[in-house]
Order: C-alpha cells, then structure tokens, then sequence
C-alpha cells in the first residue's frame, strides 16, 4: 500500500495564511507593517528564483519586503555596511543574506553581523547556541518546517527512531537538535558513515539532507517510516527541455511503495521553509515592536 503523500505545499499555505492574519493585526497595532529585507550578492539563478519568491510571499502575508541585490563584485566590507544599516533600521525586523555568497565574502562573518534577533535564518551562533542548549531563539526555517510537518503527522515522537542523513549548520544539526527536544532517539548519518543503508532502516523517521538525487532507496527504509526529503537536486535535462527535473535525496516512486508517509519534491519541505521564514519574521516583529505574540500561536 503506498504511503501518504504529506502534502508541504498546502501546509505552508495554510501557515502563510495565518501569518498573513496575524501580521495585518501587528500592523494595526504597531502602526508599520513587519519588515523582511532579503540580500542577494551576485546572479546564481536558483537564488533569484527563491529570493523573488520570498518577496512576493512576503508582500501576500501584509509584511513589508525590501529586497538588495548586490552584483558579485560586491566586498565584504561592502556587504557588511549593508547589514549594520539593516541591523540598525527599525523598520527591518527580519534579515535574510541569501547563501551561498560568492567565494570572496566570508559567510560565517556576515552571518556573525547580523543582529542575532534579525536572524530569522536562525543561522547567527547566538541563536544556534540558543537552540543547542534549550533557550528560545530563532530555529533554522527548513527544520523548523520539517518539524512542523513531523508533529502534525506523528503528534508525539517519543520513543521513536530518527535518523538524518547530512550535518549541515542549516539543516542536519539543527534538523537533530529539534528531534531529540522531541524526544526521539536521533542518529545523525553523514558521508563517513559506515552502512548507510543499514543505519537508515532503523528509522520510524529518515530526514534526508543530503543533495544526491535519488540516493535513498526503497530498500533502505522501514516499512511504514516517515520520510522527510530536504534534498533539492535539478537533473540533467531531458532531451529538448532547457532545464532538468527537480528531485529529492529520495527515490520517491519507489520509497513511497515502503514508507507511511512521505514529502515530495517539488512540492514538500521547500514551500515550508518560506512559510516558517514569515512565521520567523512576525516572532521578530513582535519582539521588536514589544508586543505580545504567544509563539505557539503559530
Ligand atoms: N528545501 C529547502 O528549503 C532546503 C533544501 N536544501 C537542500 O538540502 C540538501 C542539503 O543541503 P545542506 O544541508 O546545505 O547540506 P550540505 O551540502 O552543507 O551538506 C551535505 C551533507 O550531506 C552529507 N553527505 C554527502 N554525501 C553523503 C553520502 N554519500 N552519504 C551520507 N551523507 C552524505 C555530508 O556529509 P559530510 O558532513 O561528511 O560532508 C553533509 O553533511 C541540498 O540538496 C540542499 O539543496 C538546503 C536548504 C533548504
Ligand atoms: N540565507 C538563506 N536562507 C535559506 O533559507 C536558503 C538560502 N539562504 N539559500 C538556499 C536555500 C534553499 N532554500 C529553498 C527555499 C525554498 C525552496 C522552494 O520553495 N522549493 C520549491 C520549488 C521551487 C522551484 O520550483 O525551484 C519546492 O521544493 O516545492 C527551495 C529551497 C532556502 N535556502
């Protein structure tokens, strides 16, 4: 029997959603709407694809977008001038530095400028300090939306086996860090891991973060685990397309024959993680603007 699709796309609309309604109350009550700037450094296809989607998801949700896109010549001195003006300008609550930047900026130290409670990314290591040891702070927006994702399906992870396959400061460690505050038994798998297959087939729950298309096969998964695919992976394209499919780490036909549910690509965790980049954006808002926003309300 094949598993559930879980359907991220209409989750994270239904979080939008929310937010945008919340967002117009903070606006009538601040008297400025909720500010996002989002900074581009140079003309990667892909990042103008996710920044120009933001913006507009931004705008939708009654929240105030101001977009810099920088040509990839830009310094990084240049670039940290631009984010000290961001940190300092009241009407930004939320500040996104688009990675990767080009090879001459140092990411960790424009991510190091960013006023920790701008970093809607939850990049900043105050904040990923914060979520290490159990304090509120911003959480990395594509765990926190494979979580939200998780707890809806799953309710109480307790008990359970998780595995996340990648260790990335945005995703992987992050992605273990929220499990285990779940209570799950979380393994975290990388590219030294001996029997990877093996590993992976303990998991009631596989997150897979890894970016190599189609890695995880159906063999690999417990029957009627949860599979969560972070991966984004453009294949080559087809002969007489311009541009190749997108798929996940997964094998998704085939590992959907095994799990219980599973997230596509396109279609799962990416539309989440612009959701929870707005939901991100309201907490600072309110924050900022000293006005009460219980967190889980959203
Ligand atoms: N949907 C969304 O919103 C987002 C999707 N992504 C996607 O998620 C994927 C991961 O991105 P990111 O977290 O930045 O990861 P990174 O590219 O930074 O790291 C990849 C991770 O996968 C591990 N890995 C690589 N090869 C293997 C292998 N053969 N077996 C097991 N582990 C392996 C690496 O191990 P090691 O540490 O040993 O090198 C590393 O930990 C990418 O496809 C990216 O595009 C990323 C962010 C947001
Ligand atoms: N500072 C920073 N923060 C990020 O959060 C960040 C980043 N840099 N750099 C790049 C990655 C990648 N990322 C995605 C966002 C949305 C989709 C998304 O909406 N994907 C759609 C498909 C979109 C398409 O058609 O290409 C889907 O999966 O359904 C994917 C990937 C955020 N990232």
């Amino acid at each position: 029997m094949a598993g559930e699709i879980i359907d991220g796309k209409a989750f994270a609309a239904q979080l939008r959603e929310k937010v945008g309604v919340l967002a117009a109350d903070f606006a009538a009550k601040a008297g400025r709407k909720a500010g996002l700037a989002v900074v581009l450094v140079g003309d990667d296809p892909a990042s103008q694809v996710y920044v120009g989607s933001k913006g507009k998801a931004t705008l939708a949700a009654n929240m105030a977008s101001f977009e810099h896109r920088l040509p990839e010549s830009t310094s990084e001195g240049e670039l940290l001038a631009l984010v000290a003006r961001l940190n300092a300008d009241s009407t930004v609550d939320g500040i996104l530095v688009q990675l990767p930047l080009p090879a001459h900026i140092d990411e960790q130290a424009v991510i190091a400028a960013i006023d920790p409670n701008k970093d809607v990314d939850g990049f900043h290591v105050t904040n990923a300090g914060r979520l290490a040891v159990g304090q509120s702070g911003f959480v990395p927006c594509t765990p926190l939306g494979c979580m939200m994702l998780l707890t809806d399906r799953l309710g109480d992870l307790s008990g359970l086996n998780a595995v996340v396959i990648g260790r990335s400061n945005i995703v992987g460690k992050p992605m273990a860090q929220l499990l285990l505050d779940a209570n799950a038994t979380v393994t975290i798998a990388h590219s030294r891991t001996k029997d990877l297959a093996e590993v992976v087939r303990r998991a009631d729950i596989l997150v897979a973060a890894v970016g190599r298309a189609e890695m995880v096969r159906a063999d690999w998964i417990k029957p009627g685990a949860t599979v969560i695919d972070v991966g984004i992976n453009r294949l080559a394209p087809e002969p007489g397309a311009n541009k190749g499919r997108l798929v996940g780490d997964v094998a998704f036909g085939e590992a959907r024959e095994v799990a219980g549910a599973i997230t596509p690509v396109p279609g799962g965790v990416g539309p989440m993680t612009i959701a929870v980049l707005l939901r991100n954006t309201l907490v600072a808002a309110h924050r900022n603007a000293g006005i009460a926003l219980s967190e889980d309300a959203i």
